[in-house]
């Protein structure tokens, strides 16, 4: 059970580590006394008016007079009988985000489950990673979504390793990343010459990546400033060769040429109700879906981060993860699309 009790500071600085909280709530002495200032290609967006949403209204919108194989095809790999509800919930954001087609691919055994479930997103039976191969020859499918429900059996992790062999952009969530604790760097090798990964960790998949910048964010700092969450990611980004999408309250985004964004809402326009299970599968699914479509991995990381949290803040209070990709028509429509 968490114990919500008062921590002394020592826990409380180690609890910060994995899931940072706002940088307002980080006194100065524990940023250390040179707090590094965003530069070089930091982008911080305002935080209430999401200035990037309105710049990105034609690019959401639907083109005129193209078919559905023109806004691309997204597959979402969900688990087996019983497991499949992060799948499904990953696909319904992705198809709910403009993806043209999405299919859920299922362990066979999974299929009548999911059929039972589905209507407009297809369904696929796939049996292991050697499926998983010839399905990805289909240059058609855009994008691929795979962890929510997985398992960690080696299974996961060959499916995880063959879709960074293949072409398409690739979210890599839940399972997929956690599958990889006891060695890394086999799924870093893949992403980098993949290109095309965005990684979604929460705090604890993070520090299963990677257990020293994990570290090294809850440590106090000394004489040099202190190590945050920005830092962490920008580092992980850097060594995993993908986009790395550090999840939170104050979520960071970064990409491994340096390039980084921090969720524009995390302070004033917070969205708290995300914190409920299935959140995070439906994030990955909206970034699939934008993936699908033709956003770059770093900039539909970004998208999907900001929908994701004003779905979350244009349902409110009760917010379940089924709700969040029935909102995003709603989202959009505030867009003006
Ligand atoms: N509706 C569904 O079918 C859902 C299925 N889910 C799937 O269930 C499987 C297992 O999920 P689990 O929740 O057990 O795995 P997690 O890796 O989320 O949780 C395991 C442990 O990690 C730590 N942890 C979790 N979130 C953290 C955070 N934000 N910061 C720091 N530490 C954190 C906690 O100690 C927790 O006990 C995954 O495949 C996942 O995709 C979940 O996504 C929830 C919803
Ligand atoms: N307190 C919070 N405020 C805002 N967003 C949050 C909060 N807690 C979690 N989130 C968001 O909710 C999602 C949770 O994802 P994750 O931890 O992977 O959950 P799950 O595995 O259950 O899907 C992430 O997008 C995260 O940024």
């Amino acid at each position: 059970m968490p114990n919500y009790a008062p921590s002394p500071p020592k826990a409380r600085r180690r609890a910060r580590g994995l899931n940072a909280p706002p940088r307002a709530a980080i006194t100065r002495r524990q940023r250390g006394n040179t707090p590094r200032p965003p530069q070089g290609r930091d982008v911080v967006h305002d935080p209430s008016k999401c200035p990037a949403l309105p710049d990105l209204r034609p690019r959401l919108a639907k083109r005129e007079g193209a078919h559905k194989y023109h806004h691309g095809h997204a597959v979402v790999l969900a688990g087996g009988p019983g497991r499949g509800g992060a799948g499904r919930l990953a696909a319904r954001a992705a198809l709910r985000v403009g993806a043209g087609l999405v299919t859920l691919a299922c362990p066979p055994e999974a299929l009548a489950e999911n059929a039972a479930r589905l209507d407009a997103i297809m369904l696929r039976p796939l049996a292991d990673a050697i499926a998983l191969a010839a399905l990805l020859e289909d240059d058609r499918i855009t994008a691929l979504c795979l962890g929510p429900g997985l398992g960690l059996g080696a299974a996961t992790r060959d499916l995880a390793l063959t879709a960074l062999a293949a072409d398409q952009a690739t979210v890599l969530d839940a399972d997929a990343l956690t599958v990889f604790a006891a060695d890394p760097e086999a799924l870093f090798d893949r992403a980098r010459a993949n290109g095309r990964a965005v990684l979604t960790p929460h705090g604890g998949e993070f520090a299963r990546l990677f257990p020293d910048l994990a570290c090294r964010m809850a440590e106090e700092p000394m004489d040099s400033p202190a190590f945050s969450k920005v830092d962490a990611t920008r580092a992980a980004a850097a060594r995993a060769g993908a986009v790395v999408l550090f999840k939170g309250p104050d979520t960071v985004i970064a990409a491994p040429d340096g390039q980084l964004v921090l969720d524009p809402h995390h302070r004033e326009r917070g969205a708290p109700w995300l914190a409920t299970a299935g959140s995070g599968d439906v994030l990955a699914g909206l970034i699939a879906g934008l993936a699908a479509r033709g956003f770059a991995p770093f900039e539909a990381a970004q998208i999907g981060t900001i929908l994701h949290v004003e779905a979350a803040r244009r349902f409110g209070p009760g917010l379940i993860a089924e709700d969040l990709p029935e909102q995003i028509p709603a989202v959009f429509r505030d867009l003006g699309l």
